[in-house]
């Protein structure tokens, strides 16, 4: 593993590889670029997670997994998850329940942001830019789905991840809200120039994401 060119932007998945037991259950070799989705589409049960784990840096040890990531050109395999600059979005919002709105985004917020006016007029922009004006002293058990999936996008991008995974981060909506969060979410991807990958078992969250397709085949046993 080596620094890839400097100048190299966007995420990028060396032959990354996951196995579990003797089985290959995927094999991506791809550049994300800034501002563009890879979707990672399969069905239950082929290996869409684990990809998203170890990226992420958690994989369960079941597995196995050779390959390099590299974000803007830089090897962050071996670094701790929590070093890795990569935001993640889930199906559930996970917000902290015995917080309000507001001090989930402070949270959120990078420790080099002081001040508690800034940190507050970062979270109150973000708030609104995610169509929620109004709600940072509101209790998480309060809102709804749709409402809650937004905070959940916004605590993720206060944290400037310079990549997005998601998994799933539509799946329990229902259809009117989906497609209001697929467009928010892309969106921003786009206006922020983040890399991300998506994975999912939905085609049309492919087909909003806009961007290039993986399908992986079932995992046979
Ligand atoms: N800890 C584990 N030990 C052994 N096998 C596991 C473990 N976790 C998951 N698996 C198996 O690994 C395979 C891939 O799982 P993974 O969760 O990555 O798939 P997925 O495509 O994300 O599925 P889903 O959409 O249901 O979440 C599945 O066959 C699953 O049963």
């Amino acid at each position: 593993m080596s620094v890839r060119a400097v100048n190299e932007r966007g995420l990028r998945l060396e032959h990354v590889a996951i196995h579990l037991g003797g089985r290959t259950l995927l094999d991506i070799d791809r550049l994300i670029q800034p501002g563009e989705v890879l979707t990672v589409m399969g069905p239950s049960g082929s290996g869409k997670s684990s990809l998203f784990a170890y990226i992420a840096g958690f994989l369960d040890p079941a597995f196995n997994a050779n390959g390099h990531i590299y974000l803007d050109g830089e090897p962050i395999d071996d670094k701790r998850p929590e070093k890795r600059s990569v935001g993640l979005l889930f199906q559930d919002a996970l917000l902290y329940p015995h917080m309000s709105v507001g001090t989930n985004l402070l949270f959120a917020l990078p420790g080099g942001l002081t001040g508690r006016t800034k940190r507050v007029k970062r979270a109150l922009e973000m708030l609104s830019r995610v169509g929620l004006d109004g709600l940072f002293d509101r209790d998480p058990a309060t809102l709804s789905g749709g409402q809650a999936a937004r905070v959940a996008l916004a605590r993720t991008l206060l944290a400037e991840p310079k990549a997005l995974l998601l998994d799933e981060p539509f799946s329990r909506l229902d259809a009117p809200l989906r497609k209001s969060m697929r467009q928010l979410v892309f969106g921003l991807v786009r206006e922020r120039q983040i890399p991300a990958l998506l994975v999912t078992h939905d085609r049309e969250d492919a087909e909003a994401a806009g961007g290039p397709l993986v399908e992986i085949a079932p995992a046979r046993s």
